[in-house]
């Protein structure tokens, strides 16, 4: 299962970068070649010396040249051996590192598309971590499946073939720990994944947390709550050190374990192998290849259990991951699904619709929105006022009943299209982290400089541009926190009047703002409305005033409609 999601989670980035990563493997298949052949000049070195005179293939060979001759090979095979294993691991890396971008990336589309519910159990620091430290460990498993698993098959392959050749006797010795270590290493491997999986979720916890309280950082000052925050950090933090130190434990003891057994191959090989050589039936240089070779194969035997380690990281990052990527709650769009034209008239039709099952938000919940009227709809907080936009908006899909734009079924309509059609101005303005003219241009692909000052001052934007240090490029910082509700508010406003759509869809235009500020904005409405239709959701009276018609939630079918007479007071009255 785990494997499937790091295979699976894998295959699309790394076919992406497939050629470097076969380059990568290419350089460690010659690398490998030249570390088989470092042990064979120290053997020739050896014998020469031993002996006194050079090896019977070189005749009779001044045997300090010979010597001198093989010092020369070594450096320079190991030097190659070198630059190959450098060049091997840059390809590999920056392979690995696109892999993560393009893993990145899709993630985060994947991401953008996800419903709303999906959104709405998942916590921002927790997609965070999967998307930077999860993404992380998979490419950690990239690097090494491509700079070291194919070599280390390749040199433990290569070794083994070669002590076989060279001694079966000794190779036979060598060799009777391999499977010995293969199972502990299959145990190690299912108890490392278990221990990552834990660490990653509490890790997880703890972005989660820290970036819910640094987003509040404004409410935890203002409430002097700071040891609380303090305290609930702290708790999410000792429990991710808890659990790393205890992943750590886990993988340490695989250090000893190891050694030891590869140790007691190492020495058998010795006391078999010096035997021989005692008895006069082995060479000291032979004895020297063979140890050679048993350490280059036990080399990759170390190597291959560290990357099984390495893989059940990555697959306990890779099921985190595919649990986002395989997350099928998106709103998309269904097959055929036409592009929409500007919208006219809008109908709600039997709508239920819950967030939660069992806690119906609407029921049965029908509102008629014809072609340029702007409607007002006012009912008590919490009775799903701002729900009914959602669903306009599409960023919700109803449980029963039909959302109609223009008789036909949202769902029916291409989102993208859609949403295009629709200017949207939230209680809450979701500004962003760029300067005003760029925040105000957002609400249009096509906004110029000109339509951008022009939505701006209809808004009346202009009145406090002046008062910012660069104007309308002065940046509003994250969330737009260097502007005043009412401030923002009116940016969100201008997004509106400089997108060409033709459903205004409107949540609290005037909460947070003074009379006068409230009665500006209205007038921007009013001005920014070009006979578009309107839906405005409010608990302000002076809103309800500009209204064609005010519908209450609670009896949708009473029509009111405000009296637009000289008194201070709204009032509305029954059609
Ligand atoms: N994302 C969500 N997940 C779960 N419940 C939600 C979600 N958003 C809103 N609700 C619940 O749905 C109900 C309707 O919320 P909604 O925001 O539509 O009310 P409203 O009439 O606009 O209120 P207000 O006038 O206070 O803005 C509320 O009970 C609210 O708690």
């Amino acid at each position: 299962m785990f494997r499937t999601d790091l295979a699976s989670v894998l295959a699309a980035p790394a076919r992406a970068t497939a050629t470097p990563l076969g380059l990568a493997a290419g350089v460690s298949v010659l690398r490998i070649g030249l570390t088989l052949a470092q042990p064979w000049p120290i053997a020739l070195a050896v014998d020469t010396v031993t002996s006194g005179a050079a090896p019977a293939g070189l005749g009779d060979a001044d045997p300090r040249l010979v010597v001198a001759g093989c010092g020369l090979a070594l450096i320079v095979v190991s030097l190659g051996a070198g630059l190959l294993d450098m060049a091997g691991e840059r390809l590999a890396q920056g392979a690995a590192e696109r892999s993560g971008a393009l893993l990145r990336q899709r993630m985060f589309e994947h991401c953008l598309a996800l419903s709303l519910r999906w959104h709405d159990g998942q916590p921002t620091g927790e997609l965070v971590s999967r998307l930077t430290t999860d993404v992380g460990r998979v490419l950690d498993a990239l690097v090494a499946l491509c700079s070291s698993a194919l070599a280390d098959v390749l040199l433990l392959a290569g070794s083994l073939l070669l002590l076989v050749l060279l001694d079966p006797g000794l190779a036979l010795v060598g060799l009777t720990v391999v499977p010995v270590l293969a199972v502990l290493s299959v145990r190690q491997r299912r108890r490392v994944r278990a221990a990552h999986q834990r660490a990653r979720s509490e890790s997880g916890r703890l972005t989660a947390t820290a970036t819910d309280l640094l987003r509040n950082v404004r409410a935890v000052q203002a409430f002097g709550r700071a040891d609380h925050a303090s305290a609930a950090f702290r708790r999410r933090n000792d429990a991710v050190a808890g659990v790393e130190i205890g992943a750590i434990g886990v993988e340490s003891r695989w250090i000893p374990l190891s050694e030891a057994v590869l140790a007691v191959g190492t020495g058998l090989v010795l006391v078999a192998g010096g035997w021989q050589v005692l008895a006069g039936g082995l060479s000291v240089g032979t004895l020297l290849v063979a140890t050679a070779y048993l350490r280059q194969l036990y080399g990759p035997v170390r190597s291959l259990t560290r990357l099984s380690g390495v893989l059940a990281k990555a697959s306990a990052s890779a099921s985190r991951i595919a649990a986002v990527l395989d997350a099928d709650v998106a709103v998309t769009d269904r097959p055929g699904a036409i592009p929409a034209a500007p919208i006219r008239r809008v109908q709600l039709r039997d709508v239920g619709f819950a967030y939660e099952p069992g806690h119906a938000v609407l029921t049965a919940f029908d509102l008629d929105l014809a072609a340029g009227e702007l409607v007002c709809l006012i009912g008590p907080s919490g009775a799903g006022k701002s729900t009914v936009l959602n669903l306009l908006l599409r960023l919700y899909d109803p449980d029963a009943g039909q959302v109609l734009i223009d008789g036909h079924d949202a769902r029916h309509l291409q989102q993208r299209s859609l949403r295009e059609r629709i200017a949207f101005v939230p209680q809450d303005p979701w500004l962003l982290d760029g300067t005003v003219a760029q925040n105000i241009a957002f609400g249009s692909r096509t906004a110029t400089r000109a339509g951008v000052i022009d939505a701006g001052r209809l808004a009346h934007v202009d009145e406090f541009i002046g008062r910012l240090p660069l104007g309308w490029d002065t940046p509003l910082g994250e969330g737009g926190v260097r502007l005043s509700g009412g401030q923002r508010r009116r940016i969100a406003l201008a997004r509106a009047a400089v997108s060409g759509a033709s459903l205004l869809l409107l949540d609290e235009p005037t909460a947070a703002l003074d009379p006068a500020s409230a009665d500006a904005v209205l007038a921007a409405v009013v001005a920014s409305r070009r006979g578009r239709t309107a839906l405005i959701v409010t608990h302000d009276e002076r809103v309800a005033r500009i209204a064609d018609r005010v519908v209450d939630i609670r009896d949708p079918h009473s029509a009111l409609v405000p009296t637009r007479d000289e008194h201070p007071t709204l009032t509305l009255e029954r059609r």
